[in-house]
């Protein structure tokens, strides 16, 4: 496994730039995940790592070689993709081994690595089932295989939970993170799913508009968003404008972070304070959500989320407050998209 760097790439279809300024790194044995919306151009990004797209400026190194001029089949790079993309006619053992026969290995080394591999996604004993008999979360596990059988340098994984229902979702990433210690495979894996990111990456990068926002590790970009946008995807997507010392700012927290005092009755315009974020507000909505009630509030003409262990009635007064080491604070002037 080789540490990847890619520096200062742009890239994009024609005349239509998608990907700018990119920089990023994954280290030997290390695991990134690249999370954005929808159209980011996370897709484009890993069409240009793989060599299936040229980027127009920037250069791509694994190890101390830069594979910018490499053709896809001469990167040692592997894919896992969300559909599986398995050979429907070939038995799971000849899907596994498919990337040797290629490279013309003997067949005794063959079989023995197909043997190890298959017992290191717990597939022993399916050798020689079909792979269209298999569950959705077994398929992903043969295709996982089928790509670190050959030692790439880098194993990119395209949304690889994506197609598995929630329960098998939960085990397969438990598993694909339990194999990326033992095997120590450098990885970047593609997400839109935030908490996913979150349990798997060692380092997660936030692409919004063909940019890497933010780069850091799981913590920083929980705690720390550096820009609106991070902070709203990964999760405190409350928003209040605040005037404050004459400059108009923007406030981003999380439902789960907002305390609410019912029974107050002095509007409160939003205030910022050493003691934190207060507001007063009136219930729009009080919604059971098993364990807390999920509350619509609105607050200085702006609508708001909270939790609160019980329900709330429909136009009640409340008291919003949330600490100072919950808020996130940016100047009005940065854009939010
Ligand atoms: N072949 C293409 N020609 C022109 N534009 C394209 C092409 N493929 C993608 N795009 C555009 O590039 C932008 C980024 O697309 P991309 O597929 O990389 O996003 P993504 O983050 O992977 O999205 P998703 O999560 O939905 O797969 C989008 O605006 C898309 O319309």
């Amino acid at each position: 496994m080789k540490r990847l760097q890619i520096q200062d790439l742009a890239a994009g279809y024609g005349n239509k730039q998608i990907l700018s300024d990119i920089n990023l790194s994954v280290n030997a044995g290390e695991m990134v995940a690249l999370l954005g919306p929808s159209g980011c151009g996370k897709t484009t990004l890993l069409n240009v790592l793989c060599g299936f797209l040229p980027h127009s400026s920037g250069d791509i190194q694994l190890g101390d070689q830069s594979i910018t001029g490499l053709s896809a089949d001469k990167r040692n790079i592997t894919m896992v993709f969300q559909s599986y993309a398995l050979w429907p006619h070939l038995s799971v053992a000849q899907n596994v081994a498919y990337g040797l026969k290629v490279r013309k290995q003997p067949a005794q080394e063959i079989a023995s690595k197909v043997k190890e591999f298959l017992t290191l996604v717990k597939l022993q004993g399916l050798e020689n089932e079909k792979v269209t008999n298999l569950s959705g979360g077994q398929r992903q596990r043969v295709a996982l295989a089928r790509a670190l059988i050959i030692q790439p340098d880098i194993l990119v994984l395209d949304e690889p939970l994506s197609n598995l229902d929630a329960k098998v979702r939960l085990q397969v990433r438990h598993e694909i993170k339990s194999l990326q210690k033992e095997i120590g495979f450098s990885s970047l894996i593609v997400t839109h799913d935030q908490e996913e990111a979150l349990v798997m990456a060692d380092r997660i990068a936030v692409l919004n508009n063909g940019k890497i926002e933010q780069l850091g590790s799981c913590e920083e970009i929980f705690n720390q968003p550096k820009t609106p946008f991070v902070a709203d995807f990964m999760g405190a997507d409350n928003q209040l404008s605040v005037n404050r010392s004459g400059s108009s700012q923007i406030i981003y927290f999380r439902a789960e972070q907002a305390l609410l005092e019912p029974g107050s009755h002095n509007t409160i315009e939003a205030t910022l304070a050493d003691q934190g974020l207060v507001v007063s507000g009136r219930v729009l909505q009080s919604a059971f959500f098993g364990n807390h009630y999920q509350v619509s509030l609105e607050c200085d003409g702006q609508l708001l989320r909270a939790v609160h262990p019980c329900a709330l009635e429909q136009g009640e007064q409340v008291l919003l407050k949330v600490p100072p080491s919950s808020l996130h604070i940016f100047n009005h002037s940065i854009p939010t998209n």
